[in-house]
């Protein structure tokens, strides 16, 4: 091992927790900073500790008389990447890791703190088996929220959602997510694309259940690709694909994407109605509204305008003038843990009652501005019940001009609810990304 990554990676790590940032963001961005055969020690290393905090700050106060509330943010965050090192990654390797961390420490000037940093982590090793014990120990809830590293309130909320099933359901979330791209079906069809990307060495296959996906088994700098560059494909989950899917758009429709960016949808539905009709692609963010612009060159889109607008104030100049609306509204993103794992943490109640009220009046609007004859697709990548049905079900009972539209077309023979108008996506069960995807027609 070396030194140089892990200066890296305890880097990324402060700027996660202390600034909330994506992981995923902060790590493609401070990557460059990394030695290429470090990479991927370096990218476990950080998503593993993000991935299993409580985890790791139960072995640190187990372990240390000083809790880890208190302790600095360098010497906290140099033991949770070794703690994670120790209990998850090669055996091997264990003393190279307490040895690396305390001359972490020491390099700071903090001879003190290397010596603190030392203690904890000979002990961490020398009760490595009698602290697992200890854990398998802990009252059930506690057990799980330890073990899985998810806080105890959203144990006790899935127990009641998903009853037995409710540690498969933490498991899966805990999995890494594979990569899935979209063929750009406007440029070349999906075996020819796999023909061009075997002949690279890269291995992939058909997603399951959305029909212009695949999977790449070896998935590194596939960006890097000319048949990225050249825009063949673009990087999209399986579960936001199928939401177009379930839109299938004719070509010459006029579509409005109320939340489009950073484009997913929006594209690939450019990409169904094979580059003709119109799409207003609107996100309250103009910063990411670039990213929509950006692709549409890569991928040769020409029929999608996009525009700065918060969804949530009605625009009367478009009222029954869609054939479809995409509403992908905002959410808590708890279907994407996989791929951003320090949102298990992050939500408060009181957050989840604003994006619920968010949510609502995005759909509502969304609903006014699609025709007699027009369809709405209402996603999110969330698996909590208050966003999905629910929020559907209360919008369906206040507006009696609209029904759930059967989908069971759109999505073979894979989903039970997909006659009555939606499908629910969930990683233990379908090793997808957790969404949530509604049709709903005027009547
Ligand atoms: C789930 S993401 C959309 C993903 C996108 N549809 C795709 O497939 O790539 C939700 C988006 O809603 C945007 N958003 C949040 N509040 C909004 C608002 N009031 N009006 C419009 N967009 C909003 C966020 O910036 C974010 O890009």
């Amino acid at each position: 091992m070396n030194n140089s990554y892990r200066t890296q990676a305890i880097e990324t790590l402060k700027k996660i927790f202390k600034d909330k940032s994506y992981s995923n963001i902060v790590i493609n961005n401070d990557m460059k900073n990394v030695e290429r055969r470090f990479l991927s020690l370096y990218r476990k290393s950080v998503l593993g500790v993000v991935e299993n905090l409580i985890y790791i700050d139960w072995i640190i106060n187990e372990m240390s008389v000083t809790k880890t509330k208190k302790m600095e943010m360098d010497v906290l965050t140099v033991l949770r990447l070794a703690v994670y090192q120790i209990f998850f990654l090669d055996k091997s390797h264990e003393n190279i890791v307490v040895n690396e961390s305390v001359q972490y420490i020491k390099d700071k000037g903090n001879v003190r703190g290397s010596k603190f940093v030392n203690a904890v982590l000979r002990n961490t090793l020398r009760n490595k088996d009698k602290l697992t014990a200890k854990m398998n120990e802990l009252p059930e809830d506690e057990y799980l929220s330890v073990k899985y590293s998810y806080p105890k309130e959203l144990i006790i909320k899935w127990k009641k959602q998903f009853g037995k099933d409710v540690e498969q359901v933490l498991i899966a979330n805990n999995t890494e997510a594979p990569l899935e791209i979209r063929v750009n079906t406007l440029k070349i069809q999906r075996d020819e694309l796999i023909k061009l990307l075997e002949e690279k060495g890269i291995k992939v296959y058909k997603c399951k259940y959305a029909d212009k996906g695949l999977v790449i088994e070896n998935p590194f700098e596939i960006d890097k690709t000319s048949e990225y560059k050249d825009g063949l494909f673009s990087v999209q989950s399986e579960s936001s694909m199928l939401s177009g899917q379930i839109l299938n758009p004719k070509e010459n429709s006029f579509i409005i994407d109320m939340c489009a960016a950073p484009g997913g949808k929006t594209l690939n539905a450019a990409e169904m109605m094979n580059n003709t009709g119109k799409i207003i692609a609107r996100d309250i963010y103009p910063g990411k509204l670039k990213l929509i612009e950006n692709e549409l060159k890569r991928l040769g889109i020409s029929n999608v305008k996009v525009e700065k607008y918060d969804a949530t104030v009605l625009d009367e100049s478009l009222i029954e003038k869609a054939d479809y609306v995409i509403a992908d509204v905002p959410c808590t993103g708890l279907g994407i843990i996989r791929r951003k794992p320090e949102i298990k943490y992050n939500k408060t109640d009181k957050e989840l009652n604003d994006i619920k009220e968010i949510q609502y009046k995005i759909l509502e609007n969304a609903s006014k501005y699609i025709k007699q004859t027009g369809e709405l697709v209402y996603s999110t990548c969330t698996t909590n019940l208050e966003e999905n049905f629910e929020l559907i079900n209360r919008f369906l009972k206040n507006n009696k001009g609209y029904a759930l539209a059967d989908i069971s077309e759109n999505v073979h023979e894979y989903f039970d609810a997909a006659g009555q108008g939606y499908i629910e996506i969930y990683p233990h069960l379908h090793g997808m990304d957790g969404f949530f995807i509604a049709k709903i027609k005027r009547i």
